[in-house]
């Protein structure tokens, strides 16, 4: 991956603002307070709406973010050799252009490091060591902000305990399977595009993300889209640009939480447009329960309506345990619908006229 500026300009100004940003999204981006009173309902709402949302309020110092995305541009301003001599990403290390391994290909290079308890698994060694003191500050800050989110999830949807989610992903003794991921989006000039290989708009193509819920970072830089929801399924896609906000975080409903809350919250599919003129540099916390995690809806959600003389909902998907998603979620390919092979039949409806 060839890096086109010194670490100093990766943050380049944007000389043409990009027509989408705002223009698309505008005053609809759900935003949530995470300090307001009423915020978990607010959540709930969002993550089954859209399926991701915007944080303020959020409680982590500027400095955390601040150090590890210097980290960030300093490592991936590196020679390359030297960033080569940290993968390829098997799937934990450095990786360029090429994502997963089943021939997806992005306008990137990333760092993804798997993190244990809460802090980098000492058997995915980072880069350097203030690399790993930054990222061990900014994990703790991430488990934290998963912990509040998921934690008002539930309490959202009336689930109690309130850390029966949280408690899968941040809880003390759990050998929870969560990943950091540092992306780096050179620009792609379009007048460059014949000449530079692999230069190409996509930074990273559509997909949903298999984890619970997914929380990002990212620098001034445009590039995420997201699919509004309605159609998603069908493929009949709607995609709208997230303007970048360095002061806010994302999160993102992932697959195995759109299971637990039996399809009420969805994931939601996004992807990175390469930026023409400017690097994108993001950072990412993934949050996944146990290897041996079932991954079914919480029981509470089914019998919600029980006692109004409703009937027990029915699970709309066959069980899985979390490590049996992630093996097949890698042997697929980025854009692949996961969940589909997982979904039940609905029981069939009884003729009338028979
Ligand atoms: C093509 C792939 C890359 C991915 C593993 C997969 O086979 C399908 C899921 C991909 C994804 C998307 C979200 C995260 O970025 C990621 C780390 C994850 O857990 O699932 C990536 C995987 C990857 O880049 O290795
Ligand atoms: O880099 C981004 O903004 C998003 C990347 C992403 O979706 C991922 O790494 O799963
Ligand atoms: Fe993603």
């Amino acid at each position: 991956m060839v890096v086109l500026a010194k670490p100093a300009a990766l943050e380049q100004i944007s000389l043409v603002r990009s027509p989408s940003v705002e223009d698309n999204f505008g005053a609809g981006l759900p935003v949530v307070d995470l300090a307001a009173d009423g915020a978990a309902g607010e959540v709930v709402r969002a993550c089954e709406r859209f399926g991701f949302f915007k944080v303020v309020s959020h409680g982590v110092g500027e400095g955390v973010v601040g150090r590890l995305e210097a980290e960030a541009v300093r490592f991936f301003a590196s020679p390359q050799a030297a960033k080569d001599a940290h993968g390829p990403a098997s799937p934990f290390g450095y990786g360029s252009k090429r994502i997963g391994r089943n021939g997806d290909m992005g306008w990137l290079e990333y760092l993804l490091l798997a993190i244990d308890g809460a802090s980098l698994s000492r058997s995915s060694p980072a880069p350097s060591s203030s690399l790993r003191d930054a990222a061990n500050k900014y994990v703790g800050a991430m488990r934290g902000m998963a912990r509040t989110v998921l934690e008002m999830v539930a309490e959202g949807l009336g689930v109690a305990p309130r850390g029966a989610l949280a408690d899968m992903v941040v809880g003390d003794g759990a050998a929870s399977d969560q990943i950091l991921r540092l992306n780096h989006y050179p620009p792609c000039p379009p007048l460059l595009q014949n000449l530079m290989p692999n230069c190409s708009p996509t930074g990273f193509g559509e997909h949903t993300d298999p984890q619970l819920i997914s929380i990002l970072h990212s620098n001034s830089t445009s590039g995420l889209q997201v699919a509004l929801h309605h159609d998603a399924d069908a493929g009949d896609h709607q995609w709208v640009t997230v303007p970048p906000d360095p002061a806010s975080f994302l999160v993102i409903v992932g697959d195995s939480l759109q299971v637990m809350t039996n399809g009420r919250m969805r994931s939601v599919r996004h992807r990175v447009v390469a930026n023409k003129l400017k690097s994108r540099v993001s950072m990412i916390y993934f949050g996944g329960p146990p290897l041996e995690q079932r991954i079914a809806p919480l029981r509470q959600l089914l019998v919600a309506g029980v006692g109004n003389g409703e009937e027990e909902e029915q699970s709309r998907y066959e069980e899985f345990t979390w490590g049996e998603y992630k093996k097949a979620a890698y042997l697929s390919r980025l854009s692949d619908n996961r969940l589909a092979p997982f979904h039940r039949q609905p029981p069939p409806v009884a003729n009338p006229l028979a």
